[in-house]
């Protein structure tokens, strides 16, 4: 299939509570989150959320603090892509203003790994280089590993770093981008913050 030119983002994700009431925490995370700027579509296994860019990541950051405001042990893994939409279902949803609909600004600790692969485009390796500096640059890197690097910190700070590194590791000639995050919250691991 041809990669299309839509600035279509979309992001599928599924959140892991380590709760008995799992099934509660994944339907109230989604329903208390205003959805309305994204087409989406939850299945037995995952969640799809597409359209702009600023509103698929207000989304996925609101349905993560929503989840982690339980106060269970969150995990959240999923797959940020654009330039390659090879449909159109949701390019309705570009038409959206650029106002974020989630503002809910509740401090909340995220440990989390990410992974960019910017396809295609033969200097990769300086545009993930440069993303990881920028990391450390905000305050937001906790440490290198194989094949994905640590970002952790403030939900909102985590998630304004993963909304710039993904502008920046796309450009107009190289528009197909794919981005890894996984990513722990209230985890006991994290003693208590
Ligand atoms: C974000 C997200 N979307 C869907 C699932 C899959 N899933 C697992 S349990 C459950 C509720 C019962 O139907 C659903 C929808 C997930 N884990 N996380």
């Amino acid at each position: 299939m041809e990669c299309g030119f839509s600035p279509i983002v979309g992001f599928r994700f599924s959140l892991h509570p380590m709760a008995d009431d799992f099934v509660a925490i994944i339907k109230g995370a989604l329903e208390e989150t205003d959805t309305s700027a994204v087409w989406m579509h939850t299945d037995d296994v995952s969640t799809v959320i597409r359209g702009k860019q600023v509103h698929v990541f207000n989304v996925a950051k609101a349905i993560a603090l929503n989840a982690a405001k339980t106060g269970k042990h969150i995990a959240l893994s999923g797959t940020f892509s654009a330039g390659c939409p090879g449909d159109s279902a949701g390019d309705v949803y570009l038409d959206m203003g650029d106002a974020v609909l989630n503002n809910d600004h509740t401090r909340q600790y995220v440990s989390s790994q990410f992974a960019l692969y910017p396809m295609n485009n033969p200097s990769y390796m300086d545009m993930i280089y440069r993303e990881v500096d920028r990391a450390k640059e905000h305050g937001v890197f906790n440490e290198s590993m194989h094949y994905a690097s640590g970002i952790h910190g403030d939900i909102h700070d985590v998630f304004n770093f993963y909304e710039e590194a993904f502008s920046n590791a796309r450009s107009e000639e190289y528009k197909h981008l794919v981005m890894t995050v996984s990513m722990s919250m209230n985890s006991p691991s994290h003693g208590g913050r």
